[in-house]
């Protein structure tokens, strides 16, 4: 069952484990329950809603800019609401409008307990940061972006950690990019976020002047960034990695072996995970929580069993 009550403000435990010292922070990638369910279960203390994953999996679409603050909201608050001590990333892609619009997605995400989202500076129709040709804004449409933001929040009575990206690296090159990211900082930005780094020398440049500000690497397989471990990382001075496509490639892997056994052979025997029980998939759902909740609460539907 998912919990209602909150112990600590999601966004409080993420502060808190940025100010560890020697902690990282690292956030596999979910797009739905089910994958939450498996990074839960595997024990991570933080988790990143993908907003790639999200698009493709609710939408069945590229990540284009195509979904919308409803669909990424709701994903968001359910992922987040699934377990409350677990503090969620989310993506806010470009905060979906002008100072307004960015200054709603802020509140909607804080009432969803969502304890960090990301903001950037591509124009409204974007695209995966990892894709050729992507267009900006201007630097102080993007700077308002960010202070929408945190206007929003002091105005609030919560908070989220606000992380300010830009995608200005690929076009615009490694000076202007920081120089966004400083004035996004100043904005009102706690963490941040230089899409795209291609080289090591950029990683360590990055940390090294932007700090004490807390700076977030994007893994994505098969992107621009080359692919390191969290040890590397973190001796390059990243406080959070983020992996958007860590579920997404080996469920595409595995589902599409499943498929093709099951369409070659007209049954599925030997692909991986073929011997995992519908369940056994209910009970990592938190079946046998939910039948405890019934019975204590004096049902009887599940009283014999399930
Ligand atoms: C981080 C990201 O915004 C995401 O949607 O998860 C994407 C990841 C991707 O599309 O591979 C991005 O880097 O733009």
């Amino acid at each position: 069952m998912s919990k209602p009550t909150v112990p600590i403000p999601a966004a409080t435990k993420l502060r808190a484990m940025l100010a560890e010292k020697d902690k990282v922070v690292v956030a596999p990638g979910v797009y739905d329950g089910l994958t939450t369910r498996i990074a839960l279960e595997t024990g991570f203390d933080c988790l990143y809603m993908t907003g790639a994953g999200t698009t493709m999996s609710r939408l069945g679409m590229a990540d284009l800019g195509i979904a919308t603050l409803n669909d990424m909201v709701q994903n968001a608050g359910m992922i987040a609401s699934i377990d409350r001590s677990v503090p969620v990333i989310a993506d806010a892609d470009t905060g979906y409008g002008g100072p307004l619009m960015v200054g709603r997605t802020t509140a909607q995400y804080m009432q969803a307990g969502v304890a960090a989202l990301h903001i950037e500076d591509q124009v409204q129709t974007k695209r995966c940061g990892h894709l050729k040709n992507k267009e900006l804004v201007d630097e102080d449409v993007y700077v308002a972006r960010i202070r929408a933001a945190a206007n929003m929040r002091a105005a609030s009575a919560g908070d989220i950690v606000i992380i300010a990206r830009t995608d200005a690296l690929a076009s615009l090159g490694y000076d202007a990019a920081v120089s966004r990211l400083k004035k996004a900082i100043a904005a009102g930005a706690d963490v941040a976020f230089l899409e795209a780094i291609t080289s090591e020398e950029q990683a360590r440049r990055v940390c090294q002047e932007l700090s004490p500000t807390p700076v977030l690497l994007n893994m994505v397989a098969g992107g621009m960034t080359a692919n390191i471990s969290v040890q590397k990382a973190k001796e390059i001075g990243f406080k959070i990695i983020i992996y958007p496509i860590l579920s997404m490639g080996p469920m595409y892997k595995a589902v599409k072996d499943a498929a093709k056994e099951l369409k070659e052979t007209g049954i599925v025997e030997r692909s991986a995970g073929a011997d995992v029980s519908a369940k056994q998939l209910f009970e990592l759902c938190g079946l046998n929580e939910a039948v405890e909740f019934d019975i204590a609460a004096g049902g009887s539907l599940y009283a014999k069993g399930v």
